[in-house]
């Protein structure tokens, strides 16, 4: 685990939650992006090194409008930065930690991502994130 790689913070309305964060950190909204696997649309705001990731559902059955019904707004998960997720993963595995999936997916802003139960972190949903390297031309293709 190198560093925090973001904090998801689950909110109801984007838009409010983007003029509320944009005034606190004094800063814009730097990337949207939605990610339909995962039922939510995110918005990304950085402030120094950090990352904050809102997250708001796009469906009934998102992760995310399941929380906000149970909990309500708030932070949802910390995610870390790993440079092999596949190997993070299996390392996890083996220390007992259970997986929410079995193979890393794709996450927003081109990482692959893993989570981890909460209940197996203390409460807290962590998520696994390594940058999606782009693919490596195969032996003898032309480079673009
Ligand atoms: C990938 C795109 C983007 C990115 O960064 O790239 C994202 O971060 S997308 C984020 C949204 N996606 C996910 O959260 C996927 C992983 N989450 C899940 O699989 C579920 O949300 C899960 C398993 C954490 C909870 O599932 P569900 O809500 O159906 O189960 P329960 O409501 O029964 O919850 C079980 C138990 O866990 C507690 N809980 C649920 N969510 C959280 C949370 N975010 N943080 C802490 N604890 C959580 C819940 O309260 C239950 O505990 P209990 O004591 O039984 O009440
Ligand atoms: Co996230």
């Amino acid at each position: 685990m190198n560093k925090i790689e973001h904090i998801g913070i689950a909110v109801k309305d984007m838009q409010a939650a983007k003029n509320i964060y944009e005034l606190l950190l004094n800063t814009v909204v730097y990337k949207t992006e939605e990610v339909p696997s995962e039922g939510v649309k995110t918005a990304f705001l950085q402030s120094g090194p950090n990352k904050i990731e809102l997250l708001e559902a796009t469906s009934a059955d998102s992760p995310i409008a399941k929380f906000l019904e149970k909990k309500g707004e708030g932070i949802h998960h910390i995610a870390f930065d790993v440079d092999d997720i596949v190997a993070e993963m299996a390392r996890l595995k083996e220390a007992g930690f259970v997986l929410l999936n079995d193979k890393p997916k794709r996450g927003a802003d081109n990482k692959l991502v893993c989570f981890v139960h909460p209940k197996s972190a203390g409460g807290v949903l962590v998520e696994l994130c390594q940058e999606a390297r782009a693919p490596q031309p195969l032996k003898g293709e032309q480079k673009g």
